[in-house]
């Protein structure tokens, strides 16, 4: 197949690119290089050096003799969107390119602001593009579980049938986000999902919780072919920035009492979670929904895990700056990706054992200023 990954400079996107490329597939991928812009802004780098975007298809192509073509553009620009479709005419469109970071949204009024332009905007472009170019184009989007937050109820696979004075409907799944970044999410499902409806396009809605891990099968060939690793406490995620905090003799900083509870997923399942997705399209006018986690830990557990392996870690809790239940019922159906063929790696100590060795060698490049949350959910004041 054809398939075109936005946003496949980053954390995910290029790991996927090689993925869909290794399991044959003929791959592009588009950019705007605004994750390593975040950088410049945040004043930190990726853990792991990283290549430039065009270095790295370089190295993937002396490796595995797969080309990948590079589109330099932004999702914002309309023409753009449709010209790249018209041009590389995929089968299918994987959509990782929007403003991923909670609490970069929360910053202030402009990253909250830039985060829900840039993500519904570029998405809303990505539709018009898909239904103009060719609406058999297989939209499979990056969504997140933290659309849902934590009800308490169980959370279905995006959908919900629901009884009401004696009548019965299939709703989409009621949403109560905890970010403006989750939020521009809810609102991109929203959207797609009225695109499939109104125009008869194809989606899958890829609701991922969050993600550890470093290495693919891919990526590990060669260093060239390194993705980011980050550890800030904007863009870094949970588990990895608590081996990166043990690594570092850092206290591991869980947010309030730690019983706050997530979905999880191993880098190397998102990738073959979107490439089984792929394979297996949506029908015409279907917006399917895939709930893409393998197993749930609170935040205190992670942090365990982590210092129950990583001689003298301690666990610090820290006033949460987020606004978030720390005490919650937690239970996310996940059958989809399971009935196409996926076979999890679980956590386990090796995996965690072989991420403080990765840390180890690149621990002179951390900011250890960048490991402490500033972002404040709430008002001054408040
Ligand atoms: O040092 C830390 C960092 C985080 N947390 C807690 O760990 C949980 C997860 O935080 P996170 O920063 O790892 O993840 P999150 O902000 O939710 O966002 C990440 O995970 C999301 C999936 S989910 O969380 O919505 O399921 C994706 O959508 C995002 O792109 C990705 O950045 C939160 O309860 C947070 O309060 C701590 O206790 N200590």
């Amino acid at each position: 197949m054809k398939v075109l990954v936005l946003g496949g400079d980053g954390y995910l996107g290029w790991p996927t690119a090689l993925h869909l490329s290794d399991c044959g597939h003929e791959v592009a991928v588009l950019d705007n290089g605004a994750r390593r812009g975040y950088d410049d802004e945040l004043g930190v780098t990726s853990l792991v050096p990283i290549r430039r975007l065009d270095e790295r298809v370089t190295a993937w192509e002396e490796v595995s003799g797969a080309q990948l073509s590079i589109y330099h553009g932004d999702l914002l620009d309309a023409e753009y969107v449709s010209a790249t479709l018209a041009e590389f005419r995929p089968d299918a469109v994987v959509h990782f390119a929007e403003q991923r970071s909670a609490p970069y949204s929360m910053l202030d009024r402009d990253h909250a602001t830039y985060t829900q332009h840039n993500n519904v905007v570029g998405t809303l472009n990505l539709l018009y593009g898909i239904a103009e170019t060719d609406p058999d184009i297989h939209l499979v989007k990056l969504g997140t579980l933290g659309e849902y937050g934590t009800p308490n109820i169980d959370i279905e696979e995006g959908w919900l049938t629901v009884e009401h004075n004696g009548r019965s409907d299939r709703v989409l799944f009621p949403k109560r986000p905890g970010s403006f970044y989750h939020l521009s999410k809810v609102h991109d499902s929203h959207n797609i999902e009225f695109a499939c409806r109104a125009w008869d396009l194809r989606a899958t809605d890829l609701n991922q919780g969050v993600v550890y891990g470093h290495h693919t099968a891919q990526t590990g060939r060669d260093e060239r072919l390194a993705t980011r690793f980050d550890y800030d406490a904007v863009f870094g995620t949970v588990l990895n920035r608590f081996i990166v905090q043990a690594v570092l003799g850092e206290p591991l900083t869980v947010y309030g009492s730690g019983g706050q509870t997530r979905g999880v997923i191993d880098i190397r399942d998102t990738v073959e979670c979107v490439r089984l997705a792929v394979e297996n399209p949506a029908e015409r006018g279907e917006f399917r929904v895939f709930n893409q986690l393998t197993e749930s830990f609170s935040v205190g557990e992670l942090a365990k895990l982590v210092a129950d392996i990583h001689p003298c870690t301690e666990i610090t809790h820290l006033d949460n700056p987020r606004v978030e239940a720390d005490q919650h019922h937690y239970n996310v159906v996940s059958t989809g990706l399971a009935e196409l063929g996926l076979r999890p790696h679980l956590l386990a100590d090796t995996l965690i054992t072989s991420m403080f060795e990765l840390v180890e060698r690149h621990a002179g490049r951390v900011n250890r200023a960048a490991l402490l949350p500033a972002t404040q959910w709430r008002l001054p004041g408040r």
